[in-house]
């Protein structure tokens, strides 16, 4: 697998906050996550039922409809080629980040926001300014450190408070890499970043399928309106996709309707349909659930396959702990709306450090010595309808105790090898005392400390 290296991640999820807004109560099913995807690699996102995977997905494709509504946080989109082309397409709502460094001192622009009041945890991630408050940190020294530059700022929408944009922007451009934000898009422009930016694939192949036109004639479609491809042209594309994820027959097969397909083939034609786009990065949610193991384990396979021919990022749902073993590089585990443990596959594996990531990973057939008794984890996902004031798993976890009902625990880092594996959950850091800890996690969550920068 080529993971290539590059500053800007493919897709950045920076405090990304969904919630659906009903009769009867506010349901934050996606509560605050933060995570990155890098180009070529595939990330999965595993959770039981209702712990807000699907909603992640759909609050990146601008996918959210009332009752709900993407409430904070950012979902920053970097290929080169979406942005360019909707650089193009809406002049008027993007930002130069080269110019603005041109125009404006960052530093200067640091100590204007400090005077409003805006702390050094609120401008900057960096772990050592997170609690400190702007008495104690001077606008140089986050310029110098590189902790807040002027890209930091765009990011953060403190343009708009600053003056020096109106605030109606959702394109960076920048010689180092720009980026397009979904939650700020509109859905012209949406549907530009849908058709050729990012794919996605569902669970059920037969309500993403018309069963009234052919499977050739729904590729085309797809053909004409992401490539400008028609007639012969498109229809030779056609079965080349076709025989890109290994339907037999295809000459044949592009003329049949859906209902012709078994699920196998249908879940094959989707996942056509979908690189029709030339997409970058593909999100699949649950795309072999309804399918049988054998089938299943031939379209992880495929899947793979695609990827590595075409460098294609894939975010990869289920719930199932043994296909993100088969399938991810890296993981993100969550519960009720939040990402409660995220590590490299093989670390998430060997080192699970969320009592809930363990309990998920003692649930999966063949790792218990006793396999008729499959341990799950008792209860069920509770609907996050309050601002999580404690831990959601608490009520679940078999290691929780009192501080667990009245802190809420933050990410932190959990392993001395890598940097990349954090767990949210008051037991860590684990060389700290409990004690020490669960103060730790409180200031965390008092500090402000992921950075929420929006309402
Ligand atoms: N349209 C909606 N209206 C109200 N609540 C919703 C809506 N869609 C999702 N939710 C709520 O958001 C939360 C997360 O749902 P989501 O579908 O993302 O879970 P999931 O992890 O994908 O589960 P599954 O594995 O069952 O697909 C749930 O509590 C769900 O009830
Ligand atoms: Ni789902």
């Amino acid at each position: 697998m080529s993971v290539q290296i590059t500053e800007q991640p493919l897709l950045a999820i920076e405090n990304l906050q969904t919630s659906f807004f009903t009769d009867k109560e506010t349901i934050r099913a996606v509560d605050t996550i933060n995570f990155e995807i890098q180009r070529g690699e595939t990330v999965g996102i595993v959770g039981e039922s209702g712990s807000g995977k699907s909603v992640t997905a759909r609050s990146i494709m601008g996918l959210i409809d009332s009752p709900g509504r993407v409430v904070g946080g950012s979902v920053r989109f970097g290929h080169e080629r979406t942005v360019e082309r909707l650089a193009n397409r809406f002049p008027k709502r993007t930002v130069d980040i080269d110019e603005l460094r041109n125009e404006h001192d960052v530093e200067t622009l640091i100590e204007r926001l400090f005077d409003q009041g805006v702390s050094p945890a609120k401008l900057t991630n960096d772990k050592d300014y997170r609690n400190r408050s702007t008495a104690d940190v001077d606008a140089v020294e986050l310029v110098r450190e590189n902790a807040v530059t002027m890209r930091t700022l765009v990011e953060r929408r403190f343009t708009e408070q600053l003056g020096i944009t109106d605030g109606n922007d959702f394109i960076v451009r920048s010689e180092d890499g720009g980026y397009v934000d979904t939650t700020h898009a509109p859905e012209d422009a949406l549907r530009m970043i849908r058709g050729n930016g990012i794919a996605m694939i569902f669970q059920d192949p037969l309500t993403s399928l018309n069963p009234v036109y052919t499977v050739g004639n729904q590729i085309k479609e797809a053909l004409r309106l992401h490539q400008g491809l028609r007639g012969s042209e498109a229809h030779k594309e056609t079965i080349r996709l076709l025989e890109d994820v290994s339907i037999p027959d295809a000459r044949r097969r592009v003329s049949e309707y859906p209902h012709e397909f078994s699920g196998g083939m249908r879940q094959r034609a989707i996942i056509a349909m979908a690189l029709a786009c030339k997409p970058d990065l593909l999100i699949c949610d649950e795309p072999t659930t309804a399918l049988d193991v054998t089938i299943q384990a031939q379209i992880l396979e495929l899947l793979m396959d695609i990827q590595e021919e075409r460098d294609l990022a894939i975010m990869f749902i289920t719930h199932d702990m043994g296909v993100i073993a088969e399938i991810a590089d890296r993981v993100n585990v969550m519960y009720a709306g939040e990402l409660i443990e995220k590590a490299p596959v093989e670390e998430l594996f060997a080192n699970p450090k969320h009592p809930y990531t363990q309990g998920l990973l003692e649930s999966i057939p063949g790792r218990n010595t006793d396999e008729d008794r499959l341990r799950t984890i008792e209860g069920d996902v509770p609907t996050p309808n309050e601002e999580p004031t404690y831990c959601r798993f608490a009520p679940r976890c078999p290691k929780a105790f009192d501080a667990c009902d009245t802190v809420h625990p933050s990410n932190v880092d959990v392993s001395e090898t890598t940097a990349d594996h954090t767990a949210a959950c008051l037991l860590y850091p684990d060389n700290m005392s409990k004690e020490d800890a669960v103060e730790h996690h409180r200031t965390l969550g008092n500090g402000d400390a992921n950075g929420g920068d929006q309402q």
